[in-house]
C-alpha cells in the first residue's frame, strides 16, 4: 500500500500550526537530556522531516540513512520522534535488553483510535496486551504448534493438488492454504481449496490493507496532531475520518463475524472444536474469559493466516523461479532422505540440511515485516552518547540488517550455503529468523506455529513439483523482475511461473494424499 499524505488534512494541519509549535517548544524545554538526537537527515522547521519521509520501499530509504548516518538514527515529524535501529546489535541492545522499557507500543490515533484496530494484541500495551498475548502465548507455543501439525499437513495436501488441478492459480491457492492452517484453529472453520473459503480470506486481507494503510510513519495528519480526530467527518478536509469508518467497519467484521458464526454452532451445539469455543465454554486457566477477549484473540490467530505467513510462501516462489539451481540441490537432498513414495513429514526435518537452509535464506532476503512493528520506550533513554527520547516510534530496520554486506556476504542473492557448514547448517552464520519476527517481549508469538506450518509447506512443494520460469510468445523463458508491495507487510506483486509434477509418480502420490483426505 503506497504512502499517501492526507494532503486536503495537511491544510488544516496547517491552521493547527500554532499548537504544534507550542507543544514542540514545551518539548524542547522540557527534554530532560541535553544529549543530541541521533543524527539524521536535516529536519525543517515546524514540520521536521515530513518530506523525508519515503513514499515506497521504505526499508532500502532507512538502509541508505544507515549507511549514512550510522546504526541508529533519527527524523522528526511535528512533535513526533522515530528512530531506525539500523544493526542488529543496536536493536538487540534496545529492544532485548532494555526490554523492561522498549516493550511498548506507539499509539497511532488513525489506526488505533479511529479505525478501532485496537482489538489486536500486536497494537495495544499495559494490562490488556499482557493478559491478551498469554493467552495467545498458551495457544501458539512450541508443543501447541505440534498438536497443529495434522491440520497443516491437511492444508498442505490441499494446496499440492491445487497445485496440479489449476497451477497457474497459485497465488490464491497459498492464500487458501495459511488461512487452512488457522481458520480451524482459531474459529474451527473449515477452508477448502474452492472459492467457498474465499469470503473468510478475503475478508482478513482486506482488513489487514487496512492496518498497512493506517500504519505508516507520516501517513495521516491525524497522527501528528491527535486534535484533528475531533473534526466532523463532513468538513472539507476530513477526508480521513470518512476513511477511518469505512475501513473501521472491515477491521471489526473481520472480527466479528467469525465469532457470531461459532456462537451460533454453539447455541446449536454444532461448534467444531476451536480456540474461540473453547474459551467461550471452558474459560482460561480456571476463569471465564470476557467475550471481547475471546472475540479479540481468536480473530488474531485468524489474522496471523493472513499476509504475513502468506508472504515467505510466495517470495519462496519467486526465489525458485530465479534460483533453479537452488530448487535442484533442495529436490536432490530431499529425494535422498523422504524417498519418492510418502510426503515429507516434520520427522525429517533434521535430516534436511540444505531444506532449511534454503528457507532461511527465503526469510532473510525477504522478511515478510521488513520494518517490523514499531516499539515505544517509556521513558527517556540512552544509547551511545545519544538521547532517545520517551513516546519515540522505534522501528527496527529487519530488511536493512539481513541486507548487511557484513554480516551476509553478497547480501542481494540468494545463497542457502552461506547457512551451511561441512553439510551442517552453521551455527556461528547470524540467524534471520531474529529480525524477521522481531525483538524483546513483543517477539512474535506465532512464531513456531508460522516456523512450523512454513517448513512443510515449503517442503513439500519441493518434494512433488518443480517450479520454473513461464516462457514467453517465443519460447523463451520468462524471468520475472521481484516486484514488492509497499507497506507493513510486503509480497511479491503476482508473477508468472510453471508448476509442474517432478514426474508421474508425484502425481499419483499427491493424487491419492488427497483422495484420503
Ligand atoms: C512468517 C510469519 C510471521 C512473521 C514473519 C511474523 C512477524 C511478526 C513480527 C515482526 C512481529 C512484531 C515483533 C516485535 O514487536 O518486535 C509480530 C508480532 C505478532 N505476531 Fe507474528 N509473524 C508471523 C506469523 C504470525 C502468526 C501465524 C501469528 C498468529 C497465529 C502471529 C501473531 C502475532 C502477534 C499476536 C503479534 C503481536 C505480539 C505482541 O505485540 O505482543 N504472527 N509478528
Amino acid at each position: 500500500m503506497t504512502l499517501s499524505v492526507d494532503i486536503t488534512a495537511l491544510t488544516i494541519a496547517s491552521a493547527l500550526c500554532a499548537v504544534g509549535a507550542t507543544a514542540l517548544l514545551l518539548r524542547r524545554l522540557t527534554k530532560s537530556s541535553a544529549l543530541p538526537y541521533p543524527p539524521g537527515p536535516p529536519s525543517r522547521g515546524l514540520v521536521g522531516n515530513l518530506t523525508d519521509v519515503p513514499k515506497d520501499l521504505e526499508w532500502e530509504v532507512y538502509a541508505d540513512w544507515g549507511r549514512k548516518y550510522g546504526p541508529v538514527s533519527h527524523f522528526r515529524i511535528l512533535t513526533k520522534h522515530f528512530i531506525i535501529l539500523n544493526s542488529f546489535e543496536a536493536a538487540v541492545d534496545l529492544l532485548n535488553k532494555r526490554s523492561a522499557i522498549y516493550s511498548n507500543r506507539p499509539t497511532f490515533t488513525m489506526q488505533g483510535e479511529l479505525m478501532g484496530w485496537q482489538w489486536n494484541t500486536a497494537l495495544i500495551n499495559g494490562d490488556r496486551w499482557r493478559a491478551h498475548r498469554r493467552i495467545l502465548h498458551h495457544y501458539l507455543h512450541e508443543s501447541m504448534a505440534q498438536n497443529y501439525r495434522p491440520i497443516h499437513a491437511r492444508a498442505v495436501v490441499q494446496l499440492l493438488q491445487a497445485f496440479l488441478d489449476t497451477p497457474e492459480d497459485f497465488y490464491q491457492h497459498i492464500r487458501r492454504w495459511a488461512a487452512a492452517g488457522t481458520l480451524p484453529i482459531s474459529h474451527g472453520i473449515d477452508v477448502t481449496m474452492d472459492t467457498t473459503g474465499d469470503h473468510w480470506i478475503n475478508l482478513a486481507d482486506e482488513a489487514f490493507d487496512t492496518i498497512a494503510a493506517a500504519g505508516l510513519p507520516g501517513a495521516w495528519a491525524v497522527d501528528w496532531i491527535p486534535a484533528l480526530k475531533y473534526l466532523p467527518e463532513w468538513i472539507p478536509g476530513a477526508g480521513f475520518q470518512r476513511k477511518a469508518q469505512e475501513w473501521k467497519r472491515l477491521a471489526v467484521q473481520m472480527r466479528d463475524a467469525t465469532f457470531d458464526l461459532v456462537q451460533s454452532q454453539t447455541r446449536l451445539g454444532t461448534a467444531p472444536p476451536s480456540v474461540a469455543a473453547e474459551l467461550s465454554q471452558n474459560g482460561f486457566a480456571g476463569e471465564s474469559v470476557h467475550e471481547e477477549v475471546i472475540r479479540n484473540v481468536a480473530g488474531v490467530l485468524y489474522l496471523g493466516g493472513a499476509d504475513t505467513t502468506v508472504s515467505p510462501v510466495q517470495s519462496f516462489m519467486y526465489a525458485m523461479v530465479t534460483n533453479q539451481d537452488k530448487q535442484r540441490l533442495a529436490q536432490a537432498e530431499i529425494d535422498r532422505v523422504v524417498g519418492r513414495d510418502r510426503l515429507p513429514d516434520h520427522s525429517d526435518k533434521d535430516s534436511l540440511p540444505y531444506v532449511s537452509a534454503l528457507i532461511l535464506e527465503v526469510y532473510r532476503l525477504y522478511p515478510s515485516v521488513p520494518l517490523g512493528v514499531p516499539h515505544c520506550p517509556q521513558e527517556d533513554d540512552v544509547y551511545m552518547g545519544m538521547c532517545i527520547p520517551k513516546g519515540a516510534t522505534v522501528i527496527a530496520n529487519s530488511w536493512g540488517m539481513l541486507r548487511n554486506e557484513g554480516t551476509y556476504p553478497e547480501p542481494h542473492s540468494f545463497l542457502p550455503e552461506r547457512f551451511l557448514k561441512e553439510g551442517r547448517l552453521d551455527p556461528t552464520v547470524q540467524d534471520p529468523r531474529i529480525p524477521v519476527f522481531g525483538w524483546g517481549r513483543r517477539v512474535c508469538v506465532g512464531q513456531p506455529v508460522a516456523e512450523s506450518s512454513i517448513w512443510l509447506v515449503i517442503t513439500s512443494i519441493l518434494a512433488c513439483f518443480s517450479i520454473t520460469p513461464a516462457k514467453d510468445e517465443y519460447g523463451n523463458n520468462y524471468v520475472p523482475q521481484l516486484h514488492l508491495r509497499s507497506g507493513f507487510v510486503t509480497l511479491p506483486r503476482p508473477f508468472p511461473c510453471t508448476i509442474t509434477p517432478r514426474s508421474e509418480a508425484h502425481r499419483q502420490l499427491v493424487a491419492a494424499a488427497s483422495d484420503q483426505l
